[in-house]
């Protein structure tokens, strides 16, 4: 396999603020990678460092095998968070103006096509709605048709047909051999695109891994969320462990979790409830996805730079089922 992307030791660091602590990472061709992580974790200054916008302080960043600010611009395409072309363009006229800007561009119309603003070509940019815009920017990226495609928050305030619109393009990008690296908030996207993940924590790669392989390492067992008032005590004569659920917020009853339980056996719950006069206004079964594991890592992290006990459970964040999930 061809490493596309290599970091190797990256430190940066703002002042006091520690933003990269020894991140190391390797990203085959073909690769979709995406890196999570939360807020100030150190995604975007990795994603800087990489396309070289920004200097490590220590390690080695090369991408597509040389320096990033080596590397022959047609082959790459950046979105940036923070990206905000110029207003008074219409969308046509901001994907012309960057095909303009390589030899060998692709036609504007077919990446307005890609993202799925063909309808909305004349619109000037500062009329376009929020998530039109943030498609505008991704086309922006896909002109000169990348080898190698950065993504921070590609998918940021765009409604979920958009988003869709979005996450094929970048699977058939994918598929055509692009490598993307995606940062990303949204779990079910990364879970979705990518071939693997990189949970970024206080500026350090604290897992990697495929999907899967992160849900089946650190997502821990499937469980069974109950709305109930009760207290995990009065599930004491139940087979199953039971935990108090997190804060499920308002008007929601506070809930309870059953651990380790497969969903045929939910009518085990279902009668014990019964049995003893435990009322209760629904059940949903989830199994760990990578929202778990986020929590979980992230969790970890944060108990362990704070110094905070464990309190033994340490999954309780990570109660809510899946959508689609409620039996
Ligand atoms: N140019 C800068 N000057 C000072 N501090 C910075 C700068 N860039 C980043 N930081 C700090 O470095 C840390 C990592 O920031 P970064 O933007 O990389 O995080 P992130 O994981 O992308 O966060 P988010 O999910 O909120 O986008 C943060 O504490 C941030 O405040």
């Amino acid at each position: 396999m061809e490493a596309v992307v290599e970091a190797t030791e990256l430190e940066k660091t703002y002042g006091e603020t520690v933003a990269l602590s020894g991140a190391t990472l390797t990203i085959e061709r073909g690769e979709v990678f995406a890196l999570i992580g939360p807020n100030g974790a150190g995604k975007t200054t990795l994603v800087r460092a990489l396309t070289g916008t920004t200097d490590p302080d220590a390690g080695e960043a090369r991408i597509l095998g040389d320096a990033p600010r080596a590397v022959d611009r047609d082959r790459l395409g950046v979105l940036p968070q923070d990206f905000s072309p110029p207003d008074r363009l219409t969308a046509r006229e901001l994907l012309d103006y960057y095909a303009g800007l390589y030899d060998d561009a692709r036609d504007p119309a077919d990446v307005l096509a890609d993202v799925g603003l063909v309808d909305s070509a004349d619109t000037w940019y500062e009329d376009l709605s929020g998530g039109q815009q943030r498609r505008a920017c991704v086309g922006a990226t896909l002109v000169n048709d990348p080898d190698l495609l950065f993504l921070d928050e590609p998918t940021t305030g765009i409604d979920p047909a958009g988003r869709r619109t979005v996450w094929r393009l970048i699977e058939e990008l994918a598929a055509g051999g692009t490598t993307v690296v995606l940062t990303t908030h949204d779990m079910a996207e990364a879970e979705r695109l990518a071939d693997r993940v990189g949970l970024l924590a206080d500026g350090s790669l604290v897992a990697q891994g495929t999907p899967e392989a992160l849900i089946a390492e650190h997502g821990g067992s499937s469980r069974l969320t109950i709305d109930t008032d009760a207290e995990p005590a009065a599930f004491d004569d139940l087979e199953y462990p039971v935990d108090q659920a997190a804060d499920r917020g308002r008007n929601r009853d506070a809930g309870v979790v059953v651990r380790e339980i497969d969903p045929e056996a939910i009518g085990i719950v279902v009668d014990y409830l019964e049995a003893n006069d435990l009322a209760y206004t629904g059940l949903s079964w989830a199994e760990p996805d990578l929202e778990t594991v986020y929590l979980e890592l992230a969790d970890a992290t944060e108990r362990e730079r704070t110094g905070r006990l464990d309190n033994g459970d340490a999954t309780a964040d990570a109660d809510r089922p899946r959508a689609g999930e409620t039996a």
